[in-house]
């Protein structure tokens, strides 16, 4: 089963040069999948690409074999992890109402989701938070709000935009853990950018490594 494969892809904004040379890849097993490079080469969007909320420039994406025409038809078994400081900051809704969402919005909520909801708060340190505006919350409360929504909509599928940069080194190690069983125990295939996996190389099972040279067009391999 292909989960996400991409073929001669170049990716970036309209008018603008594409960030990255073409390339193809497919990804046909769960896992962990680092997506690395410097600052401003073109992790987030290649990720937002992948997800169908930007264009290519070039080339096509599939997911689970079919291509992705908008967000929209691919959203169910797909979570995304923004960075927090994308979340709109004007963003009233409450944290229980927030991690809600991960249910989707046609789902009858009962008494045992408030609980599970209640439960991954608690395990993601977000106790006694859940009446609270989820804007209020700091960079690493959003982030773990965002992972709570995420493993609540028991995804196929997980994007996760720099999850790392605002945790604390416990919190690091955790969504490490739980991402890792994910993968191995619910077969979740993950793709992930940071800059900080130096800890973390063996729960790594493939990485997809921007290189810019000097004066070139940024490259991409997928090992
Ligand atoms: N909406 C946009 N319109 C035009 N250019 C953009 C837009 N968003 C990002 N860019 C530019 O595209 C380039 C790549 O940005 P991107 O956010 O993908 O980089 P990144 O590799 O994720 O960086 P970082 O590690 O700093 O998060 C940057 O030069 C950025 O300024």
């Amino acid at each position: 089963m292909s989960y996400l494969s991409w073929e001669n892809l170049a990716v970036g904004y309209p008018n603008k040069h594409p960030l990255i040379h073409p390339f193809s890849g497919e990804v046909n097993q769960p896992g962990i999948y680092a997506v690395v490079g410097q600052n401003g080469c073109g992790k987030s969007t290649l990720l937002k690409t992948w997800l169908g909320l930007i264009k290519p420039l070039r080339g096509k994406v599939c997911i689970n074999n079919m291509p992705i025409p908008n967000a929209h038809d691919i959203s169910q078994g797909i979570a995304y992890v923004p960075q927090f400081h994308a979340v709109n900051r004007y963003f009233h809704l409450t944290v229980q109402d927030f991690v809600k969402q991960g249910f989707g919005p046609h789902h009858n909520l009962m008494e045992s989701d408030i609980e599970k909801i209640l439960n991954t708060l608690t395990e993601w340190q977000l106790a006694g938070y859940e009446k609270r505006s989820f804007h209020e919350l700091s960079g690493g409360q959003k982030t773990r709000a965002m992972i709570a929504r995420a493993i609540i909509s028991k995804p196929k599928m997980l994007f996760l935009d720099e999850p790392l940069a605002s945790l604390d080194s416990c919190c690091q190690l955790q969504l490490m853990d739980t991402l890792f069983e994910l993968s191995k125990e619910k077969k979740v295939c993950i793709f992930m950018i940071d800059h900080h996996f130096e800890n973390f190389e063996s729960y790594i099972s493939g990485k997809i490594t921007f290189t810019r040279r000097h004066d070139q067009e940024t490259s991409v391999v997928f090992i």
